[in-house]
């Protein structure tokens, strides 16, 4: 099975997290961590920087690894990377998303998000504080 690497950015402010609607594709209107896939030659952090720039026209400070998922879909495996990222400059344009959300801690679960994201969650609870 094919399989991608992809990373994704938790921004967290205000005691609300990020969630961005996927605009295209498969998974369109599904709700993810804002990223994509890591390019060849690039390193996590370079590839979410990148990422956010493109996506949200926003530049970031990667922080630490939050969590590492491994996932099946029907037709491909990921691997995912989550970051906490905080925001330098900007202010999170939706340049491909079709909506966005700044969650509450108890508003988590009121969005449709991707399969794979339901394991980042619990974690995400723990750092909204
Ligand atoms: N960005 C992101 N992708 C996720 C998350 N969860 C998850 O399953 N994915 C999957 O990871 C893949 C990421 O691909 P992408 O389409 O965002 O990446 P990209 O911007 O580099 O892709 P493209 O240029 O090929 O369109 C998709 O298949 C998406 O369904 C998430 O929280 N964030």
């Amino acid at each position: 099975m094919k399989s991608i690497k992809v990373v994704a950015a938790v921004i967290i402010d205000n005691k609300k997290v990020f969630a961005t609607q996927r605009g295209y594709g498969e998974y369109k209107d599904w709700w993810e961590f804002p990223g994509g896939k890591i390019e060849a030659g690039e390193s996590p952090e370079e590839a979410l920087k990148r990422e956010i720039l493109e996506e949200l026209d926003t530049k970031i400070e990667v922080r630490s690894l939050i969590k590492a998922v491994e996932y099946d879909y029907p037709n491909f495996h990921l691997s995912m990377l989550c970051y906490q990222a905080r925001i330098i400059s900007g202010s999170l344009i939706l340049k491909e998303h079709e909506n966005a959300k700044w969650l509450k801690k108890d508003e988590l679960k009121t969005v449709n998000w991707l399969p794979a994201d339901l394991e980042v969650l619990e974690t995400v609870k723990t750092l909204i504080v």
